[in-house]
């Protein structure tokens, strides 16, 4: 089982992230962790912060010699930007209602409707917004992607590869039948400015981004995150909690701004009737057991079923809206505007790094739960020895495309 949590504030001195159950012998460097937060920071959309803060990363512990040790992994991503906000996150607070003048701009006591702002102080009694947005940014995000890159880690001992794309931005959409990026296809969707795998769409997106822009809009979107070489039986039918589709629902959902999640065809699959829905079950050419297609996304009762695994995430737009959206002064009680300073447009292609950092938490967690071990050969020789007493679906499709005899085979069965 993995245990993590993190900590820090976005405008704080560092954010830091434990991670607890990581198997020794695990490969791990500062610099995996920093190549994976640098993918974090790109995409087209992003607000002027990403360009001149750095990521700082340290690894405070559980790792020697560029291997785990077993113990709990400590990650330090330190805000290069501290010197200049020290004063302010170390400034005594005041009564806002006492500011006056040109000070009463500065006042963060309008709360932007779509932010914990409002709720948060309320909830925490707070009588301005600065310790509400501080912990509910999204700059707590590079934790995450930091924490997902020992799961990813964990996961590529054991032959599972993930890959993350932007199938939608602010209404413009992937063919419905594009092709579906696989490990290989990283690089190329980190250079795309919108980490999408078609090209027609990707210069669509961005014509939609820099039209909000100019509008003083903001953009939401869609992200894909896929998992090939999964073996069957992560989670479980047995109960609730032990669902893998549960588990992976509620960690993407754990992402600000996510609104939605979809396992496989997800919605599509409630409009179709039950004969087109599912994934039947046949023997292929080589004698092994299959699913002629993979409508599920790689997850049945709970379970993954081997085949490749396929989740999604609705992001809703960037709440602090250059064009203000209407609020209350909560200091003067006065109809008023939402506090806007620099944000980003679009944040989608950033969702999906992070997505398929929630993605490998979920999976690494699911394997140490199926696997254990307390070093990764150990893992890895435990995955072997359940693999080999399934003798009928070894060879199991892990990349996708590989079904497409078996396909024909269904077509000539329903004909
Ligand atoms: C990668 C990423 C970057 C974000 N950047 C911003 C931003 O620059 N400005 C902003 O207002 N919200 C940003 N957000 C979203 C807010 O943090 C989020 O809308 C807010 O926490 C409220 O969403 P919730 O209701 O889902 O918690 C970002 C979200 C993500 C995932
Ligand atoms: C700093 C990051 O994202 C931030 C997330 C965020 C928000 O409100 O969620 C608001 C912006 O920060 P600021 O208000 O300081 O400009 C983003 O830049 C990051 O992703 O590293």
């Amino acid at each position: 089982m993995l245990r993590w949590l993190t900590a820090g504030e976005s405008h704080g001195e560092a954010l830091v992230g434990i991670i607890e159950g990581v198997p020794a012998g695990v490969e791990l460097t500062s610099s995996d962790i920093r190549a994976a937060l640098a993918r974090r920071r790109l995409g087209y959309g992003r607000g002027a912060r990403m360009k001149f803060e750095q990521d700082e990363v340290r690894i405070l512990g559980g790792v020697r010699h560029g291997l785990t040790q077993g113990g709990p992994v400590a990650i330090e991503i330190a805000n290069t930007e501290w010197p200049k906000w020290e004063r302010v996150m170390n400034a005594d607070p005041v009564d806002p209602s006492e500011i006056e003048g040109k000070a009463r701009n500065a006042a963060l006591t309008r709360p932007r409707p779509g932010h914990a702002d409002f709720t948060g102080m309320q909830k925490y009694g707070h009588s301005e917004a600065r310790p509400v947005l501080e912990r509910a940014s999204a700059r707590e995000t590079a934790t995450r992607v930091a924490l997902g890159v020992v799961a990813a880690k964990i996961l590529e001992a054991l032959g599972v590869s993930l890959v993350s794309h932007t199938t939608a931005v602010g209404g413009v959409e992937s063919p419905v039948d594009a092709d579906r990026p696989t490990a290989g296809d990283v690089a190329a969707l980190d250079a795309d400015p919108l980490r999408c795998f078609d090209a027609a769409t990707s210069q669509a997106m961005v014509a939609a981004v820099d039209a909000a822009h100019k509008d003083g809009e903001t953009l939401g979107g869609v992200v894909e995150v896929l998992a090939y070489g999964l073996p069957p039986g992560l989670g479980s039918y047995v109960h609730w909690d032990r669902r893998l589709d549960a588990r992976l629902a509620g960690a993407l959902m754990g992402i600000q701004a996510i609104k939605g999640v979809e396992v496989g065809d997800g919605f599509l699959t409630a409009a179709r009737p039950g004969s087109a829905a599912h994934d039947e079950i046949m023997i292929g050419d080589d004698g092994l057991v299959h699913r002629v297609s993979n409508r599920a996304g790689g997850i049945e009762g709970g379970m993954s079923i081997g085949d490749a695994l396929r989740v999604r995430a609705a992001m809703k737009p960037i709440a602090t809206v250059p064009k203000a959206l209407r609020t209350v002064d909560i200091a003067t009680r006065e109809a008023s505007r939402a506090h806007h300073q620099r944000s980003d447009v679009c944040a989608v292609p950033a969702a999906g790094v992070v997505a398929e950092a929630m993605v490998a938490l979920v999976l690494a967690d699911a394997v140490m739960e199926k696997f254990g071990g307390d070093n990764i050969v150990e893992t890895v020789r435990n995955r072997d020895t359940y693999l080999a007493a399934l003798p009928e679906s070894l060879g199991s499709s892990a990349e996708p495309g590989t079904l497409e005899g078996l396909e024909d085979m269904a077509e000539e069965r329903n004909a």
